[in-house]
């Protein structure tokens, strides 16, 4: 085990020195684009405006004879353009590949300085955090970085569900953990074959009524992400990083999209994955809180003083824990429309008339 007085001593001579802090910057959507096809890549410059995230995939969905290319096309891209704002993230091989390595050597000595966050799919435990954090070290002083890469886990064995807290903990480059609900639901020998979402034969059915077991009952479908979303909020929570839903693979059903993405929203999650452009505007809807809500929060805390007792408002009792919500609320508000001007206008004119 690490000594926590080493926690934050980079791990390897000429490294930067570990964030104690990670930096929380608007990650509601992280775009996925493969840099090795070039229709995609061409509308790379345009979707950076709109996205808070860009992450250049090299792992699944990327063909095993394309690997090379997209690394080159992920170099090549970073190297010619300046993102401004938006952060610019790569999801590398698995660690049990044969890409990984040239992955990670390539990218952080090519352009480590236009990188802000490694995504590691398939994390099975600390140990895998602990092997990518020593080999980053190494490549960040063989580069000269001055800013240290942080690095994402992707939740997506059964084995990562299991040490997920672990996993939250192992570095202080870890900067969040997002859900892969496909490689998950195989790793758990799960019976459904999509990639994300619901499923209809999951479902709960009210008692019957009467001699006839088929009349009149109703079934409600569940939430099969329920549980490892909830746990994985509370792990992240628990270390001071964020979470994220991951993939919501039924690019046509938008309705249900915005649905799995607002029920991780309301669990405690930052930001979802898109995967195609149509799903960037549902990501930015959904995990931008609605100005009713914000003026609400902001009406609760301009109401609360200092925070402690209780009141009523609009009938409802308030005390410390309602305004801490209504904080949370309020303060990712602020942090988005701090570079959002419509955003601002939105959430201004929803509070003048909830204030009167
Ligand atoms: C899903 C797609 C394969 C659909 O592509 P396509 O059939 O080309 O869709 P369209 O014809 O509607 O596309 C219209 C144009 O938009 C471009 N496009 C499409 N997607 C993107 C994108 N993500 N970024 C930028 N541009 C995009 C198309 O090229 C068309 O261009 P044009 O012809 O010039 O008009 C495709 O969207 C796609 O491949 N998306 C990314 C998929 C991906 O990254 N998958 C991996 C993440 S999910 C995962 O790994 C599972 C997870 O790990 C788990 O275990 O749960
Ligand atoms: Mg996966």
């Amino acid at each position: 085990m690490r000594s926590p007085k080493d926690f934050f001593a980079p791990l390897a001579l000429g490294a930067p020195a570990p964030v104690r802090e990670i930096p929380v910057t608007p990650s509601r959507m992280i775009h996925f684009f493969d840099p090795g096809n070039e229709k995609m890549a061409a509308k790379v410059p345009d979707i950076a405006k709109k996205v808070d995230v860009l992450l250049g995939n090299l792992e699944d969905a990327v063909r095993a004879d394309r690997k090379e290319a997209a690394r080159a096309g992920l170099v090549a891209i970073a190297k010619a353009n300046d993102f401004g704002k938006t952060q610019l993230w790569t999801r590398v091989n698995s660690l049990d590949s044969p890409w990984v390595l040239d992955d990670l050597v390539t990218l952080v000595t090519e352009i480590g300085d236009k990188l802000d966050v490694i995504m590691v799919p398939k994390v099975e435990g600390a140990q895998d955090i602990h092997y990518v954090d020593r080999l980053l070290a190494q490549l960040e002083a063989r580069a000269g970085l001055t800013k240290p890469l942080l690095v994402h886990a992707i939740l997506e064995t059964a084995s990562g569900v299991a040490n997920v807290e672990e996993i939250a903990g192992a570095s202080p480059r870890m900067q969040g953990i997002s859900l892969g609900p496909a490689d998950l639901a195989a790793s758990r020998r799960m019976k459904t074959t999509r990639v994300g979402g619901g499923h209809p034969g999951y479902l709960v059915r009210t008692d019957p009524t009467g001699e006839d077991l088929t009349e009149g009952r109703t079934t409600y479908q569940q939430d099969l992400w329920h549980y490892t979303v909830a746990r994985m909020v509370d792990a992240c929570a628990m270390h001071g990083i964020l979470p994220y839903y991951g993939p919501f693979g039924d690019i046509r059903d938008v309705v249900a999209c915005e649905d799995q993405f607002r029920n991780a929203f309301l669990l405690g999650c930052v930001g979802a994955w898109s995967l195609h452009p149509v799903q960037i505007d549902i990501a930015k809807k959904v995990f931008s809180p609605a100005p009713s809500d914000v003026a609400w929060a902001r009406k609760v805390i301009a109401e609360m003083g200092d925070g402690t007792g209780a009141v009523m408002i609009d009938g409802k009792m308030q005390d410390d824990a309602s305004v801490k919500q209504c904080r949370v609320v309020a303060e990712l508000a602020d942090a988005l429309a701090a570079d959002d001007p419509e955003l601002a206008a939105a959430y201004d004119a929803a509070t003048k008339e909830a204030l009167g």
